[in-house]
């Protein structure tokens, strides 16, 4: 009703400013007129020009004045007006409002603060009337069941952008996980959709409490209804992967330099935690000389089967995780040379039909020799995890795995310390002794460490062929790897974040944009520069090295049509003329930059 009440008084902008108008003309003219009379009876000697102007000329003001209010007005008919004392307590409605329009006249300009609601107009910065918004309801109409969509769907996504993804540090409309929102304003009744990066995200219960709790407290919502999903597993990198990769979201390599320190055992329980988490899993024991895997896992089916149509292998499966293993080739133990057992890995691993996959946990052969620096060239890994025991010569094997992985520019993520103590009679005891793990961490600035004790179950669980994650669910070892298996699936959500948001084209600056990875820094780029300092035998003679792209054969305003993450290290640039071109990150930080001073013009 309060709705419905203020806009009976709502009279149109126009037919005020009319109004003003007709009567400051009639005034003035009338005015004048009498004057005139008045002149010409009793002093018509007096009768000049002088004396007449000032008043003719400000009948022209008066016009052209209101001539420019009409401009401004008309160019925002969105417009409620409150005019100064004594007449503030009236607020008349010109038009339905719109907070942050701006409009203007040479002489005038009306803007609406959407903050507070109220506008100021201006002339030659001097305020002389306050023009007040309405609040953004007064759109709804009263005893009408017709909704602004608008409106109840801003209500709703400012009361879910409150809620913030502590790994990307940014709410979640923002983030774009709001899917499907339906709002029946009348009914009150409110449905969406939160689609997460990944569906082992280890908050997904909050998220979905926090929806459904700040949409309710709107004071018009009776009903909301929140489904929890996952983005489609989708590979961060470009698409020229090998067809069996091309459905999988992550891929973690698990990796120690030494055997025999518990690397098979930590790949299958994370893997099965992360299941437990509620992603698709598999797993790719890559070891061809002591394939682990069968030992610790019970598939009914034991043994790989081909597709001999596709020429492809099917995973076999052990509650839920894909499985594919040397070992369940039924070759036996492999005597094999390196190339050899490189291609293997290669044809085992890119030949599988994963399916939709949201984490492959690769199982490495111990070491970082080829046929480790193979497959991880092979693999666009997203993160890896290292395995090591707390002596302290473990420490020397594991600097050379961090240093393979950081060539690679595959992130370690976490390192995990195996067979760290064990307790008996009361004592904990530290046979191996200590620190060996805490000083990789320090070293390599590795974020996580954590410690598995020595225990029998895991060992037996090993051999039973039931994880012990599975076999107890709840106890002190699951605990550990549930950590781990948090630590994993946000560190795989940061990386493919910053990965897909390093290198981007800022359209306004006409300039790419470099984020330097670990840091806030960044720099820019002229994409012309980037374009003419392609490497690729296109560009540049393999053999003699001579320049073939010539400097004027990129023209200056060149804007690429899209950039794509390739790998860690690289991303795909497509120019116009169809060019798809491979800059290394490295490549790009050697460059020419834009520097600051510069970035004004560009923008110009
Ligand atoms: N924390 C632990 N407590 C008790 N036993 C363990 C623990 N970690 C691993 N083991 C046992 O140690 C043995 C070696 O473990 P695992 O096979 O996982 O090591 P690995 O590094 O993968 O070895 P390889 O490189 O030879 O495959 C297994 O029998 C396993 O059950």
């Amino acid at each position: 009703m309060k709705q419905h009440g203020m806009n009976a008084d709502f009279i149109h902008l126009h037919v005020i400013i009319l109004l003003l108008f007709i009567f400051v003309v009639l005034s003035l003219t009338s005015s004048t007129m009498i004057f005139l009379e008045w002149q010409l009876k009793h002093e018509p000697h007096k009768l000049s020009l002088r004396l007449t102007l000032p008043l003719y000329l400000s009948i022209y003001l008066s016009i052209f004045l209101m001539m420019q209010v009409l401009q401004a007005s008309s160019s925002s008919p969105h417009l409620f007006i409150k005019t100064p004392s004594p007449l503030t307590t009236t607020t008349w409605g010109l038009a339905p409002s719109m907070s942050g329009v701006k409009s203007s006249s040479p002489l005038f300009s009306i803007h609406f603060s959407q903050k507070s609601q109220t506008s100021i107009w201006k002339s030659h910065k001097s305020a002389i009337f306050s023009f007040v918004a309405p609040p953004r309801a007064a759109s709804v109409e009263v005893g009408s069941s017709s909704v602004s969509t608008g409106t109840a769907e801003d209500d709703v996504l400012k009361a879910l952008s409150q809620i913030i993804d502590p790994d990307f540090g940014t709410d979640i409309v923002t983030c774009g996980f709001v899917k499907d929102l339906q709002i029946d304003k009348a009914l009150g009744e409110v449905s969406f959709r939160l689609e997460l990066t990944t569906p082992a995200c280890p908050i997904k219960d909050v998220f979905e409490q926090q929806a459904n709790e700040v949409v309710a407290m709107l004071p018009w919502v009776k009903n909301v209804k929140v489904a929890m999903s996952a983005q489609p597993a989708k590979p961060l990198f470009s698409e020229q992967l090998p067809a069996g990769l091309q459905t999988i979201s992550n891929i973690i390599a698990v990796s120690s330099c030494k055997g025999g320190v518990g690397k098979s055992t930590i790949a299958v329980n994370l893997a099965y935690t992360l299941a437990d988490m509620g992603a698709r899993v598999g797993i790719f024991d890559a070891d061809v000389y002591g394939p682990s895997l069968p030992t610790m896992v019970s598939p009914e089916n034991r043994l790989l089967e081909m597709n001999a149509e596709k020429r492809t292998i099917i995973p076999t499966e052990y509650m839920g995780v894909k499985l594919v293993s040397f070992g369940f080739a039924g070759q036996g133990r492999a005597i094999m040379r390196g190339p050899m057992v490189s291609g293997v890995i290669n044809q085992l691993l890119t030949t599988t039909e994963w399916g939709e996959l949201d984490y492959l946990v690769i199982d490495m052969p111990p070491g970082t020799g080829d046929i480790q620096l193979t497959l991880c060239q092979i693999v666009p890994l997203t993160a890896a995890v290292i395995v090591t025991t707390p002596q302290k010569l473990s420490f020397i094997d594991v600097a050379k795995g961090v240093r393979m992985f950081s060539k690679l520019k595959v992130p370690c993520v976490a390192v995990v310390e195996n067979m760290c103590h064990f307790d008996a009679d009361g004592k904990r005891y530290y046979p191996f002794g200590r620190g060996s793990g805490s000083q990789v961490v320090q070293q390599f600035g590795i974020p996580h460490l954590f410690d598995l004790p020595i225990r029998p179950t895991l060992s037996a669980s090993g051999d039973s062929g039931m994880p012990e994650v599975v076999a107890d669910p709840q106890g002190e070892v699951s605990k550990i790897f549930q950590n781990l298996g948090v630590c994993v699936v946000q560190q795989c959500a940061k990386i493919r974040q910053q990965v897909s948001t390093a290198v981007t084209y800022d359209k306004s600056m006409k300039a790419i944009r470099v984020k330097v990875p670990n840091s806030d820094e960044e720099f820019f780029l002229h994409p012309a520069t980037v374009r003419r300092n392609d490497r690729s035998a296109q560009s540049v003679d393999e053999w003699t090295g001579e320049q073939k792209l010539q400097y004027t054969d990129v023209p200056e305003d060149i804007e690429p049509e899209e950039i794509r993450p390739m790998g860690n290290y690289a991303v795909s640039i497509t120019w116009p003329d169809g060019f798809s071109q491979i800059a290394p990150y490295d490549q790009l930080q050697t460059m020419e930059r834009l520097v600051d001073y510069l970035l004004p013009t560009i923008q110009e």
